[in-house]
């Protein structure tokens, strides 16, 4: 069979490293090329263990063939799958611009389909790209999703603050945030994951992917993380996806489907936790704020920057937590949809630019008040 040619964008991360894992364990995959930031050793590693000439970094390396950005990178190898994880906005450029020289994109960015769904939507359909899914949620209802759907659910663990008393959430530190429960993951993620902006995300990305309506995506929480989505059908059937919490096992998927070729342990089904517990309103005041903009393209796009520029600082000790819902709160809300409408990809690119500076600004305001 021949191999099948992955550049991996985001090569250094967490999805980036544990798709180098996956590769390494199922034949049939060469990595021609890899996109990183600032992990030179990591990006070092990766390209001498598989043996990679080609990368798109803003850092020299030294060695190997460096590309100007990610569209001439995947440009030169027209890969037959790009896998897209890099964080934030930078990961919607760098989705934005490998479409059209690819076959299969594997989607772990989803920031690229809260901010920009539409436009990667009909760069697939242009250039006859398939788009799957790796954010294990969104693989889980792609797996079992089928016609006559009445909802789904996607499942979230409630992050690092889900036990905390409600009374102390507000002045928690970057270290008790980044303690998720279920998942080891990438920094933004994981304090997205404690406000719930991760699922706010997630909503956003399964109305984008499977064009189920807002109105029929509900979001319950799973302690375990065992359960990533569910599907109801119009006769009454439930159908759940399940699995011990492991990354490696829907990025193998987008790269295998439609066939199913990883394997992994098998978890016992008496340790399941089918826990389907409501989400806090007060506990998670983000989510349902910006649960009220699921379906505005232009306040989406603030909410990302926005989100973005906030978790930084907050990692940075510049914020406490509640600084990352002012901050959200106060760029959201001025958001003049009446006079700034999206009508193409040159307007994400502002609006997000002109979100992040409302939010630096909140955020000084914030830091010294
Ligand atoms: N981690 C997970 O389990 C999941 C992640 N996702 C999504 O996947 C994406 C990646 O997440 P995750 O792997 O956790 O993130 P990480 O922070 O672990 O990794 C981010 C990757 O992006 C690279 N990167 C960051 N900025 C730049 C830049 N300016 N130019 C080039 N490369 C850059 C980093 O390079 P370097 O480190 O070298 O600076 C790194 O390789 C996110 O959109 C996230 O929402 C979705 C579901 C699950
Ligand atoms: C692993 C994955 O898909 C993450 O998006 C995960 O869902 C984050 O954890 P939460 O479910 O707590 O947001
Ligand atoms: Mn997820």
């Amino acid at each position: 069979m021949e191999e099948k040619t992955v550049v991996i964008l985001g090569a250094t991360g967490s999805i980036g490293t544990q798709t180098v894992d996956v590769i390494k364990k199922i034949s049939g995959f060469k990595v021609t090329g890899i996109a990183f930031g600032k992990n030179t050793e990591i990006a070092k590693k990766i390209m001498t263990e598989l043996s990679v000439e080609n990368y798109y970094s803003p850092t020299e390396l030294g060695f190997g063939r460096r590309f100007t950005s990610y569209g001439d990178l995947v440009a030169y190898l027209e890969p037959d799958i790009v896998v897209s994880a890099i964080t934030g906005f930078e990961g919607v450029k760098a989705t934005l611009a490998s479409i059209p020289f690819t076959k299969r994109l594997a989607l772990a960015t989803k920031e690229s389909l809260v901010c920009a769904g539409r436009f990667v939507k009909n760069l697939c359909k242009k250039y006859g790209v398939e788009l799957i899914p790796i954010d294990s949620e969104h693989s889980a209802i792609f797996q079992i999703i089928e016609n006559s759907v009445e909802k789904i659910v996607l499942t979230a663990s409630g992050g690092a603050v889900r036990d905390v008393p409600l009374e102390k959430l507000n002045s928690l530190k970057a270290e008790q945030v980044l303690k998720h429960p279920t998942w080891n993951m990438g920094g933004r993620i994981t304090v997205d994951s404690a406000t719930m902006v991760n699922k706010l995300f997630e909503v956003i990305e399964a109305n984008e992917l499977f064009g189920v309506p807002f109105e029929n995506i509900d979001v319950k929480i799973n302690p375990s993380s065992f359960v990533h989505g569910l599907v109801l059908l119009k006769d009454g059937t439930i159908k759940i996806h399940a699995g011990k919490p492991d990354m490696r096992v829907p990025i193998a998927y987008a790269l295998t489907y439609p066939e199913r070729r990883y394997e992994n342990e098998k978890p016992r089904i008496e340790d399941f936790d089918l826990r389907l517990l409501d989400v806090e309103k007060e506990r998670y005041p983000l989510f349902y704020f910006g649960l009220q903009y699921a379906d505005s393209l232009e306040h989406r796009i603030a909410l990302n920057a926005a989100d973005e520029v906030a978790v930084e600082k907050f990692l940075a000790g510049k914020i406490d937590f509640k600084g990352i819902e002012l901050v959200v709160k106060r760029v959201v809300e001025n958001v003049d949809k009446d006079n700034f409408r999206i009508d193409n990809i040159e307007d994400v690119f502002f609006l997000d630019e002109i979100s992040r500076k409302k939010a630096l600004e909140e955020v000084e305001k914030i830091a010294n008040s």
